[in-house]
């Protein structure tokens, strides 16, 4: 039984050793992204037992993912290896001024074919959080069954909702996705995310007036607003709270919302009070900015400990 169990795609995600246009041929490294394996790595580094479950091809690629997600530690018991499908790739591509973009080969990969009897309700049902992202209910409509069933599964029992909407422009092809967001985010007991999709979906850009419609629902315990270099917003039924960023050096963003989601969520498995949630959040997000691949820049339990006791690492 984990504590946290989450459900999602992961890829290969192919990282130019330098950075210039696609077009120019750079030479790529293999890493693995995807926002439910990142938080999932995230929360084993923390210290906490994590699941993680998806579909992958029964090629190499799909073999390299299991091996990566389950070297951090994470149970991959529950991953199925898909004999019909291919297992999805992204390539990034980094310009000198400019943010990283992302070019997904993913469509009819094995993680879309993902469909509500690959997962286990009793899983579900005895963990103490399940983690759901936007990304998944836009890769087919099983995936989008999927999510609702998962939800479904854990509504009313004592399993805490996590869900992040993670808008993907590039996988957004239908308006009526942002009604589906919205209704996704109302059955939700714990959102995580970011001030500008707050405004794209509901309108909004006062974090005050955000939680006041979140909250209305009744479902919801736990909101964080994180606007990246400027910090966070947290809150609960009770307080909303601003936490300042970490600083770092980054060179990367992508992932880093995934991170902070670790910290936070490691933050109320070990029942922190909430400011100390959007700490862990801040320091784990500001940490995996500072490298190029997805999940290397995790931070683990006792160099978050050290950073928010201000102590220093003895190296040499
Ligand atoms: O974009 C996606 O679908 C991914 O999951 C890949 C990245 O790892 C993710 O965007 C980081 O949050």
């Amino acid at each position: 039984m984990s504590r946290f169990v989450t459900v999602g795609e992961t890829m290969v995600s192919l990282v130019p050793k330098e950075q210039g246009l696609l077009r120019y041929g750079p030479d790529f490294s293999m890493r693995i992204a995807g926002a439910e394996s990142n938080t999932a790595i995230g929360i084993s580094r923390l210290g906490h037992s994590a699941s993680f479950i998806t579909r992958t091809g029964a090629d190499g690629f799909g073999e390299f993912l299991i091996r990566m997600v389950r070297a951090e530690g994470v149970d991959t018991s529950g991953v199925i290896v898909d004999e019909n499908h291919r297992t999805g790739v992204m390539f990034k591509e980094m310009c000198p001024g400019l943010e990283t973009a992302v070019h997904y080969y993913r469509d009819r990969s094995a993680a879309s074919c993902l469909c509500t009897g690959d997962v286990d309700e009793t899983a579900i049902q005895t963990a103490d959080i399940v983690h759901l992202t936007g990304i998944t209910p836009l890769l087919s409509k099983n995936c989008r069954q999927m999510v609702y069933d998962i939800m479904d599964m854990a509504d009313g029992g004592k399993t805490l909702i996590c869900f992040d909407p993670n808008i993907r422009k590039k996988l957004w092809k239908d308006e009526e996705f942002r009604p589906m967001m919205k209704d996704l985010i109302s059955k939700s007991s714990c959102v995580m995310m970011g001030l500008e999709e707050g405004a794209f979906l509901y309108g909004i850009e006062d974090v005050k007036r955000l939680a006041d419609l979140l909250f209305k629902g009744g479902k919801l315990r736990y909101l964080a607003v994180k606007n990246g270099a400027e910090g966070a917003w947290v809150c609960d039924d009770k307080q909303l709270s601003h936490i300042s960023p970490f600083a770092c050096r980054p060179v990367d963003p992508v992932g880093a919302g995934d991170a902070f989601n670790a910290g936070f969520i490691a933050g109320i498995l070990q029942r922190e009070g909430l400011e100390q949630c959007g700490k862990m959040g801040a320091v784990a997000g500001a940490m995996a900015t500072q490298t190029h691949g997805d999940i290397e820049g995790l931070i683990s339990a006792k160099d978050l400990e050290l950073i928010l006791n201000h102590e220093t690492c003895i190296l040499r």
